[in-house]
């Protein structure tokens, strides 16, 4: 199977793809530049908006407003169409370090909103990270729920909604655990080793769960995009032309289209030229709609 390239968008690392059905349109950032991306496959037309932080993981609220998780906390955010972005502060982080920012993060299917901390810089290999959970409305801080995690990625949740999916990249660490997911408390429960990405080629990077439970995870390095069963067995590779795609997603009319987004590292690039370039595949099964914020 052949990706298509979508968009050369270049970006530094391009994260956090989101199909909005509402707008028939795919959402990403690209994290260091501190920017927001839209692309309309109507019109084949791209849209960017400049952020005051990093943003590494958006959410849909609503409305053309999106819930981001920047570098000192979440935020409400919405792209207008002269190009400027509105933002406001929804709850603040209390880092355990300095120099940390959030990673990958998406809302579970009741429609909260959960994002992973990182320290930025990745070799010092601090596994201060931590997962938090947003509710909206919420008026308390931010309360880690998962601790002692590098470079927290891979979220994702089971089709019914009781498996929360986690990884960590970093080359210490690449696995994959599985969770039970008590849907009303939003309580990850009984983690266990779900892949150990030591096993397959590429660092776990950022994922997604299609219509049948599997679930996709971008391998990082490795230029594949691996599909698991829900008993971690791997069913197929897909590849894309970059070494780093970072995140995948579903999207399109039919929801039956993986948009993936890569990493553009500095350095000689002669051998992937697309780099940081937006991608789209069409690997046969369908995905979920992303959930919205619950507000
Ligand atoms: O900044 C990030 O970096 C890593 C990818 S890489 O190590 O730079 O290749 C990625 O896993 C993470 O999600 C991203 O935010």
């Amino acid at each position: 199977m052949t990706a298509e390239l979508i968009l050369d968008a270049r970006n530094a690392t391009g994260e956090s793809p989101v199909w909005s059905i509402a707008e028939q349109a795919l959402y990403w950032v690209d994290i260091p530049a501190k920017r927001l991306h839209r692309w309309s496959p109507a019109d084949g037309k791209e849209h960017s908006w400049q952020a005051s932080q990093m943003l590494a993981c958006i959410a849909q609220t609503g409305h053309g407003s999106w819930i981001a998780a920047m570098e000192n906390g979440l935020f409400a955010i919405t792209p207008h169409a002269d190009g400027s972005l509105d933002s406001r502060l929804l709850a603040s982080v209390t880092h355990a370090l300095p120099g940390m920012r959030f990673n990958d993060g998406r809302c579970d299917r009741q429609g909260r909103f959960w994002a992973g901390t990182m320290v930025m810089d990745m070799a010092a290999g601090a596994p201060v990270g931590a997962m938090y959970r947003y509710t909206a409305g919420q008026t308390e801080p931010l309360k880690a729920q998962l601790q002692g995690l590098i470079v927290p990625n891979g979220l994702a949740f089971s089709p019914d909604g009781k498996t929360l999916y986690l990884s960590d990249s970093h080359p210490d660490v690449q696995k994959i655990w599985a969770f039970d997911y008590d849907t009303d408390t939003g309580t990850p429960q009984n983690r266990r080793l779900f892949v150990d990405m030591g096993e397959h080629p590429g660092r776990p990077d950022g994922a997604a769960v299609d219509a049948e439970g599997c679930y996709w995870i971008c391998g990082n390095d490795a230029g594949l995009i691996h599909r698991f069963t829900p008993q971690g067995k791997l069913d197929r590779s897909l590849t894309v032309p970059v070494k780093k795609p970072a995140m995948c997603a579903f999207g399109g009319a039919d929801l039956d289209t993986l948009f993936v987004t890569s990493i553009r590292p500095a350095g000689d690039l002669a051998d992937q030229p697309l780099a940081g370039g937006v991608f789209a595949l069409r690997p046969g099964v369908k995905g979920l709609p992303e959930p919205l914020l619950n507000n």
